[in-house]
């Protein structure tokens, strides 16, 4: 099968998107994996399936993990895919609401050319995350071999934790990310994000991914640090989040307030494969 392909990133989180609305794409985790490859593949953090929405939304967003794995919700993914219905021709809106399997977000083009997105509401639930929990807190230990760490948790339609550190760049992301990221507790996994805070207006980001590992950058991953940051009295409302990719802004007003997230969506390249 031959499948046309748009290779684009936001702040160094990659993903390959594809047009599910003018050509039929029915891929199987398998597929995906090996379009996510790096070697063998393309190479992405996560695909990206346009699709026509289902309800009032304009379009679907359909998001899969470089392992293959469908997930609920994709920040930078949302930036850049608001820049790809645009850039082929399928809306002339530059604010479009998009339905994902936690909800309709709302991504506009701004004419500087980075993209806002209001990325509905933080959740704390445990229950909702998912995280087994008695009940609802700032911080909670979390079990690990050796000893155990603190964490808080939050969902942005996925789930993430979020720990507060000393030093991002000396992290243990890899090894204790890992960890985190399957952790029994997580019964759906985890995103797991590191925070180091520069200031009330700033935090540096590091966060090893469900499903794909660290990434340069990830635009839920800012949202929850900021709200976790916020939550724990050390942020104001508007943060700016310095990735390994680069800098997102964030803000939230909190308690039932939407988390609003601004950064750039870049096209790198089109493409075809045989798959
Ligand atoms: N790995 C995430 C999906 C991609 C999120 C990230 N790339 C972003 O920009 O929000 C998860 O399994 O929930």
């Amino acid at each position: 099968m031959k499948l046309k392909f748009t290779k684009m990133q936001g702040l160094g989180n990659d993903f390959v998107v594809l047009d599910g609305i003018n050509q039929a794409i029915t891929l199987d985790r398998e597929q995906i994996r090996k379009l996510a490859d790096r070697h063998f593949g393309i190479g992405c953090d996560q695909l990206l399936l346009v699709e026509k929405a289902e309800g009032q939304a304009d379009f679907r967003y359909r998001i899969f993990n470089a392992d293959g794995g469908e997930v609920e919700q994709c920040g930078n993914g949302a930036r850049c895919f608001v820049r790809y219905v645009h850039d082929h021709g399928l809306t002339q809106k530059n604010e479009i609401r998009i339905e994902t399997l936690s909800g309709v977000i709302s991504p506009h083009l701004e004419v500087n050319g980075n993209v806002t997105v209001n990325m509905g509401k933080p959740i704390f639930e445990p229950e909702a995350i998912p995280f087994i929990a008695e009940k609802r807190a700032l911080t909670y230990p979390l079990e690990l071999p050796g000893q155990p760490v603190t964490i808080s948790a939050v969902s942005m339609g996925n789930p993430h934790a979020v720990r507060v550190v000393p030093d991002v760049d000396n992290a243990p992301v890899d090894t204790e990310g890992a960890l985190i990221e399957s952790h029994p507790r997580f019964p759906k996994r985890v995103n797991v994000g590191y925070l180091q805070v520069l200031g009330r207006t700033h935090i540096k980001l590091r966060v090893f991914e469900r499903g794909a590992g660290e990434t340069l950058a990830c635009g839920t991953g800012a949202c929850a640090a900021v709200v976790v940051g916020i939550d724990l009295g050390l942020l104001d409302h508007q943060v700016k989040v310095s990735t390994r990719g680069g800098e997102l802004t964030i803000s939230w007003q909190g308690n039932d307030e939407p988390v609003w997230m601004t950064g750039p969506a870049v096209t790198v390249f089109e493409g075809e494969i045989n798959l």
